[in-house]
């Protein structure tokens, strides 16, 4: 176990690191901090929720120099969501050193960001198109820039972004280093990273599965007609904390999210079609658990850091098995435990291998559960939420009625009654889910490593169309893919 103090750090960033309650560095942290601070280009991957932030974080913000007012490092993120969460992190590591740092992204005011771009931070974290613009318009220079990092580097490197990448990277000097960042890093994009990286060093945190092991796997076989009445049943099993929902459109996120309101449960949904202001808005509520299940397309997949997500559900099986990765390493995080759960139509299980071949995990098959098994489900709950109640609240004021019931009433009758109340009984409200095609089967069960669906160009984009109901999944990122990200 390494801990902080053992990395040479200094003794502000020690602080700041002790004030974020880290104790020890996570191993990926370890490996990369010193050759960082070494001024290495490092290929970094480790598994979701293992602290790649602060493992790029740390030496980011241990060279800047605060008295150059110049930005020295630029931090690139697929998501807004993601750019602003990044941005935060660094903000803590760098709180006692007084590192000024912005994040830009699409769908804030720009103005405002120039103006606070006039400011002079000395980092820069932000989503491609966002700052292309800036480059652009002249009000982000990029000559004294020491230090780029690419988190969630594969999707960076992938169809969508790629050129936006490198029209910025034409804007920075040569002489730089580049960290690269992700819990997934298929081969062919780990190529195109090297050509403009200069003898960059792979930190891989080895482990014999690339998802976490704190994380239950489960795989529902389900047909599409059956596939709400089991989520139901099963979030009504499960009472997650917080659970995630992922689906593959947009309609389908809107539809679910809608279903799931309908039949009582407290859900909101996240996608690009949304104003930057609701996806915060929505993020923030879910954050505060005033929602507790979040639906949500591949927008909410990548590096998201959500505490108390303990349910993740693949409404719709991914079709990349590093979509699959992301998706379910936003519970499990941290050490914490989670679990996944998975819906794969019959004709999709071929998906669903080439996922578990990726992970070298075996997903275990789960039975849907029955109406009788969510009344159970919710029965323990509402048997739970009265226990709760009876060991924290302060019941004096309800005594007197108590007593007075059970004067009249038979305990056990009364004590049924209350529970009865509380439980929220499985709900059958009728509901609408358009159907999406299901992925187009693939015909060779056992393909190669070089398969299609992880090249990084041409046939990813392609391979999603073929499936028809995809489309607007592939209009959440790749549509145009000059501009349109930021509105992911
Ligand atoms: N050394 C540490 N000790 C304890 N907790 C940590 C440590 N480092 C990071 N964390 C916490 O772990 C959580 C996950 O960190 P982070 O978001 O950086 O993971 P990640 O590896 O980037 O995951 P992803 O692949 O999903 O982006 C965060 O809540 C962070 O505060
Ligand atoms: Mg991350």
């Amino acid at each position: 176990m390494t801990k902080f103090k053992d990395l040479n750090l200094s003794e502000t960033t020690l602080k700041a690191i002790d004030k974020m309650g880290f104790e020890e560095a996570t191993p990926i942290q370890a490996q990369t901090i010193p050759a960082g601070l070494e001024g290495k280009d490092i290929i970094g991957q480790a598994q979701t929720g293992t602290g790649k932030t602060t493992a790029f974080g740390v030496p980011m913000i241990e060279k800047i120099d605060t008295n150059n007012h110049t930005v020295q490092g630029l931090v690139i993120a697929p998501t807004r969501e993601l750019a602003i969460q990044v941005s935060e992190e660094l903000y803590k590591i760098g709180s006692g050193k007084r590192v000024g740092i912005l994040a830009v992204y699409g769908g804030q005011d720009i103005q405002r960001q120039i103006r606070a771009l006039k400011k002079r931070p000395h980092i820069i974290v932000g989503t491609p198109g966002r700052i292309l613009d800036h480059i652009n318009r002249k009000t982000l220079k990029l000559d004294s820039l020491q230090t780029l990092v690419l988190d969630e580097a594969d999707e960076m490197l992938n169809m969508g972004f790629i050129q936006d990448i490198e029209a910025i990277l034409s804007h920075m000097p040569a002489e730089r280093q580049t960290l690269l960042f992700s819990a997934t890093m298929p081969k062919q994009i780990r190529a195109i990273a090297e050509r403009f990286m200069n003898d960059p060093v792979t930190i891989r945190v080895k482990t014999k599965e690339m998802t976490v092991s704190n994380i239950e796997q489960y795989y529902v076989k389900v047909h599409q007609r059956d596939k709400f009445d089991v989520l139901s049943r099963l979030i009504d099993v499960h009472s997650p904390e917080l659970a995630i929902i992922f689906g593959r459109t947009k309609r389908r996120v809107d539809e679910l999210a809608n279903a799931l309101s309908l039949r009582g449960y407290q859900a909101e949904g996240i996608h690009g079609d949304l104003t930057q202001a609701k996806r915060l808005t929505v993020l923030k509520r879910f954050k505060e658990g005033k929602i507790d299940v979040l639906v949500a397309t591949d927008v909410a997949a990548r590096g998201l850091d959500i505490s108390g997500v303990t349910h993740v559900y693949n409404y719709d099986i991914p079709q990349d098995p590093e979509s699959y990765v992301h998706r379910i390493g936003r519970t499990g995080r941290a050490g914490k435990e989670g679990v996944a759960i998975t819906f794969v139509e019959p004709r999709e299980m071929s998906y669903l291998k080439e996922v578990e071949r990726t992970t070298k995990k075996k997903m275990s098959p789960m039975a849907a559960p029955t109406w009788d098994d969510a009344l159970v489900g919710q029965q323990q709950a509402a048997v739970n939420e009265l226990e709760e109640s009876v060991a924290k609240n302060d019941l004096s004021q309800y005594k007197a009625l108590a007593k007075g019931l059970l004067d009249q009433y038979d305990a056990e009758q009364l004590v049924a009654a209350a529970l009865k109340l509380i439980t929220k009984e499985p709900d059958r409200t009728p509901i609408h889910i358009t159907n999406e095609s299901s992925l187009p089967q693939k015909k060779d069960k056992f393909r190669s490593k070089n398969s299609s669906s992880k090249k990084p160009y041409g046939n990813r984009q392609g391979g999603r169309s073929s499936g028809g109901g995809n489309r607007s999944y592939n209009r959440d990122r790749k549509s145009n893919p000059r501009r349109k990200h930021t509105s992911q």
